[in-house]
């Protein structure tokens, strides 16, 4: 008897969701990026006028490349040896708004007293930078929350400024252990009082930039979160 020859069944092939496949658009305040100056102490920075977003922290984490990922530029200096930015580095959007990169701390290899000049720095910025409108925080999707990292988060949350945490190196997990990095940091930051957030982010991929954009549209009211009258102007008057 001829035997009946079983069809194969289909394949099924499982499409990324289409937001993965699309490359996100760059809004174009980003793009406009340029570097302004580096400043060895606070003293050094420029006038503490406008908005600024501070990028910062441990050594290595990836905040220079998660700057330049953002800006679609080289501005900031990326190295494999950690420690590579010693200087608070000012990145200026408009006349207005800035993007800094802070040096890294956390780093063992520099010698005590630089480490203590560097932990001096950052933290008279982060403590006394009137026009710095929030935080974000870079950490090594593998190794988050470190006793730094949550002293950064607390001198920020004590002065009342939101903390947004990019969960770097996201390339580095696949995306189940990726999904329980976040699920965990996200369990500690509910411990925690104050306007804190946390997302996947990878500069190797370009992955996590949307919702990077969308925090710093927020702080920077720009985008849809721009205002009709431009408050920036109204906080000038306000003081004068
Ligand atoms: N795979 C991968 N590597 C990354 C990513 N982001 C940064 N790196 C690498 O991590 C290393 C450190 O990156 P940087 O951006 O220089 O880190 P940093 O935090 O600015 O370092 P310091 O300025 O020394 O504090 C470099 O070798 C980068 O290429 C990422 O998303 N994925
Ligand atoms: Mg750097």
């Amino acid at each position: 008897m001829r035997q009946v020859k079983k069809k194969k069944p289909f394949k099924k092939i499982i499409y990324e969701p289409a937001s993965q496949q699309v490359k996100v658009q760059q809004p174009k305040h980003y793009n406009a990026a340029s570097f302004s100056l580096s400043a060895p102490t606070l003293a050094h920075c420029p006038l503490d006028e406008g908005w600024e977003v501070a990028f910062a922290g441990r050594s290595n984490a990836g905040k220079s490349s998660a700057l330049n990922c953002l800006t679609s530029a080289r501005l900031a200096r990326t190295s494999k040896t950690p420690g590579r930015t010693q200087l608070i580095n000012f990145f200026s959007l408009d006349e207005q708004r800035r993007l800094v990169d802070l040096p890294g701390y956390g780093y063992a290899k520099v010698p005590d007293a630089l480490r203590r000049d560097w932990g001096q720095h950052l933290g008279d910025y982060i403590t006394q930078r009137q026009c710095l409108r929030g935080v974000v925080i870079m950490m090594d999707v593998r190794h988050p929350l470190t006793d730094f990292d949550l002293q950064l988060i607390d001198v920020a949350t004590s002065r009342d400024l939101p903390v947004h945490i990019l969960l770097t190196k996201a390339d580095k997990l696949k995306r189940g252990p990726a999904a329980n990095q976040l699920q965990m940091v996200r369990n500690e930051l509910n411990k925690i009082t104050g306007n804190l957030s946390v997302q996947l982010f990878s500069s190797l991929k370009s992955n996590g930039t949307a919702d990077a954009w969308d925090k710093l549209d927020q702080w920077f009211e720009l985008g849809v979160y721009a205002q009709s009258n431009d408050s920036l102007a109204d906080d000038d008057a306000k003081e004068s």
